[in-house]
C-alpha cells in the first residue's frame, strides 16, 4: 500500500507515532474482524457466527465485543439478519468507556447521536440505555439515513427516534440533551487498511475542508446540549487538524472542560495531553482495531430554557388499542397513527417522542406495529424484530439454515407441519420475520429492499 507521502508526513510528532510500525502494519494488510452481540437477543454463550471453526475473543474496552479469528460470510449467516451482533471496528467500541466513565447510564436519558449513519454507535449506545431514556439518531444525508433506519429496526430497541435532520436544526432544542455524540465525517485514513479509495482520495485540502466542516457541526449542535451535558467527539481520522486541534478550538470558543477517561495499560490506547485537555488515540499497530481519535467534555453553562409546548400527537383510542393487545404487552406503551401505520412509543416518554415529532424530520420512532384492518393488525417486520412482540402468542417455525437463507432471499420455501396463519419464521430461536402459511402456500413476508440478493451460500461443513 502506497501511503502518500504529504500524508506520512502530516503525521510527525504526533504522540505515540512511529513511522516504521505505522508504514508496516499498512503493508502487512492483516484484517481484524470484530463484532458487538446485542444484549437483548443473544448472550456470550449462544451461538455467533453460523460456520465452522470461528473463534471469539473478547475486546478488552467493550462487554460486548468479541474479534473473530476469521471474517465468515455475514451475508449468509441467519443470525446477522436477525439482529443478534453489529460488525464493527473494535476501536470504536471504546465509545462504552466514554459513555460509562461520564454518565449515570442507569438514569433517564435524552442522548443525541448526530451523525449516526449507518448505526454503528447508535446500536451500541441503544444498548447501554435504560428503557425509560430516548435516543434521537440523526443523519443528514437522505439515503443513509434509510439505512440508519432498517439498522436501528433491526436491532430491535423500542426507544430510538431516527431523524434526518442538519445538524443546525437543533437549535430548535436548546439545552434538551444530556450527551450528545458526534462521530464526525472525516478524511478517514483511520480506514486505510480496510479502504484503498479512501487513500486516493487523501489530500491536505480535504482534511482542511473536514477540520472547517467538523467545527460548524459542532458549533451547530452545542446549543442542545444542556449544562453539565456530556460531548462525546471522535473521528476515523489521524490529521491532528481534525484531532487536536478540535479539540483545543472546542474548549477555546465554548464554556467546556475537557473530560479525562481512565486507561487500563494493556489496551494501549494512547493518550494525547494536549494544552487544554485529554484526547485518546488509537494506533494500529498498538491496538488491535483501526486508527480512531475520540475526546469527552463536560459543558459548563447552560443554553437558552427548553421551551413549553403543546402535545399535539393524539394516542389511539383505547378500542383499537386493545387490538393489539393479542400482540405484545401494551400496558407501558402507546399507540400512534400516522396515516395508515401503527407506532409504538413507549408511555413514559410519549411527550418527548411529541416533541421531537414536532421539531424534526422524524423518520422512524418507537416501533412499527404494523397496519389496523378492520381492527386486525397486519404486522410489521420490525415488530416481529422487537422485543415488545409477545412471542408466547405467536407460532415460531424453527427453520434450517437452507430455509432460512431461502425466507431471507424471499425465495419460495416450504416447511413440513407449519401451522397455519401469520407466524414468526424463526432460527436458532431467534426470529427473522413474518411468514402467513396457507393452504397451499407460505407467504413470505419479509421485506423485499431488505433481501438477501447474492446467490452463493458459502460451504459451512
Ligand atoms: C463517520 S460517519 C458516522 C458513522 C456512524 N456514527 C457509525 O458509527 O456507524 C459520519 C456521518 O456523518 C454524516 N455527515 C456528512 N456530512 C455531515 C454534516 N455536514 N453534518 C452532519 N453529518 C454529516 C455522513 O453522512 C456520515 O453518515
Amino acid at each position: 500500500m502506497q501511503l502518500p507521502s504529504a500524508f506520512i508526513h502530516s503525521l510527525q510528532g504526533l504522540t505515540g507515532f512511529d513511522e516504521e510500525a505505522f508504514v508496516d502494519i499498512h503493508n502487512a494488510a492483516v484484517p481484524v474482524t470484530s463484532v458487538r452481540l446485542n444484549p437483548i437477543k443473544i448472550d456470550e454463550t449462544a451461538r455467533v457466527i453460523t460456520g465452522a471453526g470461528v473463534k471469539k475473543s473478547p475486546v478488552p474496552w467493550c462487554a460486548n465485543g468479541y474479534y473473530l479469528s476469521r471474517r465468515p460470510s455475514f451475508t449468509f449467516d441467519p443470525l446477522f439478519h436477525a439482529g443478534c451482533y453489529y460488525v464493527q471496528e473494535a476501536s470504536s467500541m471504546f465509545l462504552e468507556q466514554a459513555l460509562m466513565q461520564t454518565t449515570e447510564l442507569s438514569n433517564d436519558l435524552k442522548i443525541l447521536d448526530l451523525c449516526a449513519a449507518p448505526g454503528g454507535k447508535s446500536t451500541h449506545i441503544q444498548s447501554l440505555l435504560s428503557n425509560q431514556s430516548v435516543l434521537v439518531s440523526n443523519e443528514i444525508i437522505k439515503a443513509r439515513a434509510g439505512i440508519l433506519r432498517d439498522n436501528i429496526v433491526k436491532w430491535g430497541g423500542a426507544n430510538v427516534v431516527v431523524t434526518n435532520n442538519d445538524p443546525r436544526d437543533f437549535e430548535r432544542l436548546p439545552g434538551f440533551f444530556d450527551v450528545i455524540v458526534v462521530d464526525a465525517p472525516c478524511s478517514g485514513s483511520g480506514l486505510f487498511r480496510r479502504d484503498e479509495m479512501a487513500v486516493e482520495e487523501w489530500s491536505e485540502q480535504a482534511v482542511t475542508l473536514c477540520s472547517q466542516r467538523q467545527q460548524r457541526i459542532l458549533a451547530d449542535v452545542l446549543p442542545a446540549l444542556r449544562e453539565e451535558g456530556i460531548l462525546i467527539y471522535s473521528t476515523c481520522s489521524y490529521s491532528q487538524q481534525e484531532d487536536e486541534v478540535i479539540l483545543e478550538w472546542l474548549i477555546a470558543s465554548f464554556d467546556l472542560e475537557s473530560v479525562p477517561l481512565k486507561l487500563q495499560p494493556e489496551w494501549n490506547i494512547t493518550e494525547v495531553s494536549a494544552a487544554s485537555g485529554s484526547g485518546y488515540r488509537f494506533w494500529p499497530y498498538r491496538v488491535k482495531g483501526e486508527g480512531f481519535f475520540m475526546s469527552v467534555f463536560r459543558k459548563k453553562n447552560a443554553t437558552g430554557n427548553p421551551e413549553k409546548y403543546r402535545p399535539k400527537t393524539k394516542a389511539l383510542p383505547a378500542r383499537e388499542a386493545a387490538a393489539l393487545g393479542r400482540w405484545m404487552d401494551i400496558s407501558d406503551r402507546r399507540f400512534v397513527s400516522f396515516g395508515d401505520k401503527i407506532y409504538s412509543w413507549p408511555a413514559v416518554n410519549f411527550e418527548v417522542f411529541d416533541f421531537l415529532a414536532q421539531r424534526l424530520k422524524v423518520i422512524y420512532s418507537g416501533v412499527l406495529t404494523g397496519a389496523l384492518v378492520r381492527d386486525k393488525l397486519i404486522p410489521d417486520h420490525a415488530l416481529a424484530m422487537s422485543r415488545i412482540l409477545n412471542e408466547a402468542v405467536v407460532t415460531k417455525t424453527a427453520l434450517s439454515l437452507e430455509q432460512a437463507v431461502c425466507y431471507l432471499q424471499r425465495k419460495d420455501f416450504s416447511v413440513d407441519n407449519a401451522g397455519k396463519g401469520w407466524q414468526l419464521a424463526g432460527f436458532d430461536g431467534f426470529p427473522l420475520g413474518w411468514m402467513n402459511v396457507l393452504p397451499n402456500r407460505i407467504n413470505n413476508y419479509y421485506p423485499k429492499e431488505l433481501r438477501i440478493l447474492k446467490e452463493r451460500i458459502p460451504d459451512w461443513s
